[in-house]
Order: structure tokens, then sequence, then C-alpha cells
């Protein structure tokens, strides 16, 4: 075990470093939004494939549609950043498991009038927690990263500071659902979003969250 951290160490010597990191040097695409960001070439996961079900596909199109309106755009998403096409292998965490559909399979729509993220998400089967239901740590991630990328696309790079859920139903496994964020406040480099998950019929609400990001720079 001692050995092959080792050899992981050698290869990534940043993960081990818990020496805090100088917030220049946080401020890199991971967090922000760049027109210099070179995805070209890059598969889009946030299109729709085999493995979405009826109730993910109509919600799809019912968005795809709002962006008509001007008011929605849809938000590519990628595995990889342009930090990350350095060539030693690393993936966003939404996005590490090749095979579709077992995973996080979501698509982001965002609206900046409003300052909203929202998220269409199906968890697959390796989300598992509870048996048949989505593992709570998976729902903070998508709830991180719908109500981090709607404080990204509002406000440019943050970091997340703080967040705060309430689990209130538990989700099933294979079912669609939209998660939906927005900015609340900003106060100085503090930015508040809210965040709460619904069944995609809007009859259940899952999971309500508070988060708070602070902007880099
Ligand atoms: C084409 C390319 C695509 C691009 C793609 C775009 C999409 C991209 C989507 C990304 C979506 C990411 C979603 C995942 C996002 C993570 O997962 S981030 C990873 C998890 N978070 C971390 O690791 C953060 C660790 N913490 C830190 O690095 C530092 O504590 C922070 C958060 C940067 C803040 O440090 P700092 O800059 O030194 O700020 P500091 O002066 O301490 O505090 C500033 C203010 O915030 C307050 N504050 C700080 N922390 C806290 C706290 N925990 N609670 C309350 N108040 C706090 C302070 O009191 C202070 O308040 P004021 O005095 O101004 O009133």
């Amino acid at each position: 075990m001692l050995r092959s951290y080792s050899r992981l160490f050698q290869r990534y010597p940043t993960i081990f470093t818990l020496t805090r990191l100088p917030t220049a040097r946080l401020q890199t695409c991971h967090f922000s939004i760049s027109s210099t960001c070179p995805t070209e070439g890059l598969r889009d996961f946030g299109l729709p494939n085999a493995t979405w079900g009826p109730n993910l596909r109509n919600l799809y199109d019912k968005f795809l549609d709002l962006t008509n309106t001007g008011l929605w755009r849809r938000i590519p998403s990628h595995n990889t950043t342009v930090n990350h096409l350095e060539g030693i292998g690393k993936r966003m965490f939404l996005r590490n498991i090749d095979e579709d559909g077992v995973g996080f399979e979501y698509c982001m729509f965002y609206n900046k009038a409003e300052s909203r993220m929202v998220c269409l998400f199906q968890p697959g089967p390796y989300l598992e927690g509870p048996p048949g239901y989505a593992h709570g740590g998976s729902i903070a991630t998508i709830i991180d990263s719908t109500a981090g990328a709607g404080a990204v696309y509002t406000c440019g790079s943050v970091m997340t500071a703080n967040l705060n859920i309430n689990y209130l139903k538990p989700i099933p496994l294979g079912c669609t659902l939209l998660v939906d964020s927005y900015v609340e406040k900003i106060e100085g480099r503090k930015v508040y979003s809210r965040c709460h998950i619904q069944s995609h019929d809007a009859l259940i609400l899952h999971t309500e969250a508070m988060a708070l990001y602070i902007k880099l720079g």
C-alpha cells in the first residue's frame, strides 16, 4: 500500500501537497469560463445518449426549446478541462466513468438574467448508497457542481467554502431529477447560492441546499 502511494506521489505530487495553494494558482480554467479553453474535438457529454430515460429526454427537449427564447443556454460538458489536457489522465470527477448511464448522467442549462443554473440529472447504478437509492455524497456532488457552475457563470472563478444540505426524501437510482440553483446574493467575494432537487414532475422535493462560494482573484 505504502509503495503504491509513493508511486502515486511521484506521478501526482500536487495531490499530496497539503499546504494551502496561493489564490493566484487557483485561477485556472477549472473554475472559470474562458473562450481560450480548447474544447474542440472533445465529446460533449451533455447531449442525449441511449441511456437517457423518457423523462430525462422530455425535460431536455423542454429546456432546449427554452434556449430559443435567448434566456437560456445549454452548457456543454466535457470530461476534462484545458488544465487536464497535459496527458496525465486527469478526469472531471462527474465524468470519470467511461460507460454511459451508470454514474452521473446529466446536462445543464443556464439563465443569465436569473443567475440560475439547472441540471437535469439521472443518477446511475454506480451511485448507490442505501440499496436502490443514491448515495448522499453523490447528491452533494451534483448540488455543488450545479450551484458551483451557476456561481462561475455568474461571477467568474470561485471555490466552494461551505455547503449545507437537507436530505428530505431518498432519491431512487435511475429516476429523473431537476437540480435547480440560483445565486441568491453576493457580498464582496462571498457568493450565496440556493439549490433544491425535485422529481422530474415537481411532485417530490428531495433535497434543499445552501452553498457559499468565494470569488477568487
Ligand atoms: C470550457 C471550460 C469550462 C469551464 C468550466 C465551467 C464550469 C465549472 C463548474 C465548476 C463547478 C465546481 C463545483 C465544485 C467546486 C469545488 O469542488 S471547490 C473544491 C472544494 N473547496 C475547496 O477545496 C476550498 C478550500 N478552501 C479554500 O481554498 C479557501 O478557504 C477559500 C474558499 C478559497 C477562501 O479563502 P480565501 O480566498 O483566503 O478567503 P478568506 O479571506 O478566508 O475569506 C473571504 C471571505 O469569505 C468568508 N469565508 C471563507 N470561508 C468561509 C466559510 N467556510 N464559511 C463562511 N464564511 C467563509 C470569510 O469570513 C471572508 O469574509 P469577509 O471577511 O470578506 O466578510
